[in-house]
């Protein structure tokens, strides 16, 4: 998107008097304080008539140029370019200030859009979607979705768009709000990622409640954060920007999370749920419990129990069928059945959101009649694929896990370790391949995964091209096996140095594949 011209406005006045408030502004270049802009960018293509242009990132002086000649009538940056003939705004952190802007230029949308928003290393986009499944029937399909996978802007199937990012770049996010508002959406559901911390891609912004589902080592490395620290600090702040706050208790460092979240919420406010029978965190106060009934490939459902005043309020106790298989999916869908029962669900809608929720690329399962089952997921680190693959062994104790996986280049590096370790853990063949190399070679991520495989443990197999990876495993694969195609789902891509390299996608080659298997 990268640029924004819905009917709305902001003037030099404005901009300057909440740069003040945020102890952003430096200094500004502008002689009047009436100018008024209609349109603002962060891309220079993307600029229109008298636009407020934002400089940042690895940003070039040609860019500012080129946006001058689009009709920029003015600059947002955290360094004068003073070779370019108009006027700037020098602030302190460019990225705070367009997020604070962005906001105030389409009049705060976030007033009018009830928000919840997940983070966790693993859940949020399947939190997300059970979410909008059950208030899509509590307002009518009212309900927008920011996510991973796909940005959902209204109630009809052109309103759909694929997403780029977890979380968009804070012009984009309060572009696209201003249109779900437009569209009569009258509730959001977010996933917010550490990035979008990091590069406060949310600054100033607020939900009506914020959800922590777990958090476990993960994009940590160059281009991310620089240590574990710093990953939870940044998730954490979800919690500290949230009027209500739930936590799952079964996953390390909730103590830390939980304080986090008392810091700027009342204890009133914080509903904490844990699995029965789990003795993690126990020290955490215990407002829903939630056990397992059923934990099959067939059949997931729960028994939900409010243990605290409050959960009682909140009349979610009863038993729940989920549609996905795992046994991680229950925690995902007690955090769901929470945050819209604050929202106004009734036990049946969120019996009925639960019961139909499909999310692509999450756990879609592709039975052959002569070969193995295939199993489509989105695991592409340790926690998700040891979760995927414990859950699987225990549904098929003597069944072969055979696993097709590569990992991402120049980001979450640390994945390779972590997913030759869930390998060698639970699986009897590998299959290495390409995830999404960037400008890496695919080879040597494949070998520094494999590096954490014990060879004679687990068969190794290296084939460079993903398709003939997947076609190999599946057609060699016997009655009895388990086949997870792990980590691109409906991805119809591969980044390939800078560019998305079209690609059929996971779930298209096996559904192909398995047809007369
Ligand atoms: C490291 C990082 O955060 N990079 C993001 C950032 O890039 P950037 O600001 O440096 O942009 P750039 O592409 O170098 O260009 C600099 C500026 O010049 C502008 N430009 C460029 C060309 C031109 O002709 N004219 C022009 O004006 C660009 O629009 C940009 O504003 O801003 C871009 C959009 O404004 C993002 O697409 C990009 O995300 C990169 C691609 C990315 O993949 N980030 C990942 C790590 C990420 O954020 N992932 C998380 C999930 C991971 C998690 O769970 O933490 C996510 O939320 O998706
Ligand atoms: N609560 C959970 N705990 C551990 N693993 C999970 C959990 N929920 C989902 N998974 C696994 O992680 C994969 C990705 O799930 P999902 O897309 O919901 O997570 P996410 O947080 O959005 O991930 P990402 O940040 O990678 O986009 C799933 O396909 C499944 O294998």
């Amino acid at each position: 998107m990268e640029g924004a011209s819905i009917l709305a406005q902001i003037t030099v006045d404005e901009v300057l008097m909440l740069l003040k408030e945020h102890d952003l502004l430096i200094k500004s270049q502008f002689s009047s304080l009436d100018q008024s802009f209609n349109s603002i960018a962060y891309n220079s293509k993307a600029v229109s008539n008298d636009c407020l242009f934002f400089c940042k990132g690895n940003f070039h002086e040609a860019y500012l140029a080129d946006a001058k000649q689009r009709g920029a009538k003015g600059y947002v940056s955290e360094k004068p370019y003073d070779n370019i003939a108009i006027p700037g705004i020098i602030v302190k952190n460019i990225q705070k200030a367009m997020s604070l802007l962005s906001a105030a230029f389409f009049g705060f949308p976030q007033n009018d859009l009830p928000t919840i928003a997940y983070t966790g290393t693993k859940g949020k986009t399947t939190s997300a979607y059970f979410t909008k499944s059950i208030l899509d029937h509590v307002y009518n399909r009212k309900v927008a979705l920011f996510s991973t996978i796909n940005t959902v802007l209204g109630p009809h199937s052109g309103d759909v768009i694929k997403s780029s990012l977890t979380t968009p770049e804070s012009l984009d996010l309060f572009t696209n709000m201003t249109k779900a508002l437009q569209k009569g959406m009258t509730h959001l559901v977010m996933e917010v990622s550490s990035q979008a911390y990091k590069k406060q891609r949310v600054y100033n912004l607020h939900y009506d409640v914020g959800v922590f589902l777990n958090i476990s080592p993960d994009h940590i490395g160059r281009n991310e954060h620089p240590t574990f620290a710093d990953y939870l600090h940044c998730k954490e702040q979800l919690l500290v920007n949230a009027k209500r706050c739930v936590i799952n208790a079964d996953s390390d460092h909730m103590v830390d999370v939980y304080y986090t979240a008392k810091a700027t919420s009342q204890p009133e406010d914080i509903f904490v749920y844990h699995r029965k029978g789990s003795t993690q965190n126990a020290q955490l106060p215990k407002d829903i419990e939630y056990e397992s009934l059923a934990d099959s490939l067939s059949e997931n459902k729960i028994k939900i129990t409010s243990i605290s005043d409050k959960a009682k309020q909140l009349g979610i106790d009863g038993t729940y069928e989920i549609s996905l298989p795992g046994d991680y999916n229950e925690g995902n869908a007690v955090a769901a059945a929470i945050t819209s029962a604050m929202m106004g669900a009734k036990p049946a809608e969120i019996a009925d959101g639960l019961a139909h929720t499909r999310v692509p690329g999450r756990m879609e399962i592709y039975p052959t009649q002569s070969h193995g089952t295939i199993y489509v997921d989105y695991a592409h680190n340790y926690g998700s694929l040891h979760s995927v693959l414990t859950f699987l062994k225990k549904q098929s104790p003597t069944g072969r896990v055979i696993v097709i996986t590569g990992s991402t280049g120049d980001k979450g590096i640390d994945r390779r370790k972590g997913l030759g370790k869930a390998i060698n853990e639970s699986a009897n063949i590998a299959y290495l391949t390409t995830d999404d190399p960037a400008t890496e070679d695919p080879k040597v991520i494949a070998d520094e995964i494999a590096a954490h495989i014990d060879s004679k443990r687990v068969k190794t197999t290296y084939i460079a091209n993903r398709q003939a990876a997947i076609e190999q495993a599946v057609t060699h694969s016997q009655q009895g096996d388990m086949v997870v195609v792990a980590g691109k789902g409906h991805d119809a891509f591969q980044k390939i140095n800078g560019k998305n390299v079209p690609y059929p996608g996971d779930a298209t080659i096996v559904a192909n594949l398995v047809k007369g298997l």
